[in-house]
């Protein structure tokens, strides 16, 4: 698997303030990356470094073997940056267009690219709409549109769907969705169950130290893991799972959730975990392979 974007000893301060601090990680071709972490902990200075619009203080950062910023990304690399403006008074296609030309096209490819983008963000019929009298939400989705403009290998999209309603937010979700694989894509959102479905590795930074580097959310070295939500979890009932074999760890992660991690064998984990559940005619709620962002990042 090639390599798109390698970080070696990264820093960045801004006088006193140290916002990213010896950040080392690589990101593999298509793959699709969570950055997380609570306010202030350095997404959008790592970001900005990454299109070359900061330069690092220390370190070394390559994406697709040049340095961000080089002439050579041109049109490589888009981002969607957390603030985002259009000119409220031109129209979205005269905009998109503007964009896409500037990237090199004609007038008449970035038209038609133009149109492409709008019909995948399923924003085609307000094309001649002034963007100043578009939703919030509408407003975003061209965002995201300008995003996608021409043929970009490397999507930086930063909360690309905070302020979306929920109908929205998941058309933005699926849009990313079908273009993975083809296109890296690296998403910042504070909506970790968003970012689950969709990521396959995650970088979560924490006050500018990158504190985890994880690709697998379902496995880690030492096992496998289920989530399992009981109606009225007790202790004899956790103790009868832990008894269950493979069982290498159990975790309870909130009043009626476990989280369990179990050694791979030949009988499937979760088969056994419904017969016991079965048999003592106990009540569950869910029963999930893998466990969630949130629990693999805050519970020990
Ligand atoms: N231009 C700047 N000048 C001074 N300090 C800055 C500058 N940009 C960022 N910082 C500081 O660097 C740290 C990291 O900021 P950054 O914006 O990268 O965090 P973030 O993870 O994107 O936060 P949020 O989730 O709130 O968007 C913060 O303490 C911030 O105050």
């Amino acid at each position: 698997m090639s390599t798109v974007i390698e970080v070696t000893s990264l820093s960045k301060t801004f006088g006193t303030k140290q916002a990213l601090n010896n950040v080392t990680f690589t990101i593999n071709k298509g793959s699709t990356v969570a950055l997380v972490g609570p306010n202030g902990a350095g997404k959008t200075t790592l970001f900005s470094i990454i299109c070359g619009y900061l330069k690092p203080t220390n370190g070394s950062i390559s994406v697709l073997g040049h340095n961000p910023g080089d002439a050579n990304l041109f049109g490589k690399i888009s981002a969607l940056p957390q603030d985002a403006q259009l000119d409220p008074k031109f129209s979205v296609a005269k905009q998109l267009s503007f964009f896409a030309q500037l990237q090199g096209m004609s007038r008449k490819a970035a038209e038609a690219d133009t149109q492409r983008v709008l019909e995948l963000v399923d924003l085609a019929h307000v094309a001649n709409s002034k963007t100043g009298e578009l939703s919030h939400g509408m407003r975003k989705r061209v965002c995201i549109a300008q995003a996608l403009l021409g043929s970009p290998q490397i999507v930086l999209l930063d909360e690309a769907t905070a302020g979306l309603d929920p109908k929205n937010a998941k058309a933005i979700r699926n849009l990313i969705a079908s273009l993975q694989g083809d296109m890296t894509f690296i998403l910042s959102s504070h909506d970790l169950s968003e970012l689950e479905r969709l990521c396959d590795t995650v970088l979560y930074l924490e006050q500018g130290q990158l504190s985890s580097h994880q690709s697998d959310l379902y496995q880690s070295e030492q096992g496998s893991f289920v989530t399992l939500q009981m109606l009225n979890l007790d202790t004899p009932m956790k103790d009868k799972i832990a008894e269950l074999s493979g069982v290498k760890n159990i975790k309870q992660t909130q009043s009626d959730e476990l989280v369990i991690e179990y050694a791979k064998q030949d009988e499937p984990f979760d088969l056994s975990l419904l017969t016991l559940i079965h048999e003592n005619s106990w009540t569950y709620k869910q029963l999930v392979n893998g466990r969630t962002l949130e629990n693999q990042l805050f519970v020990d």
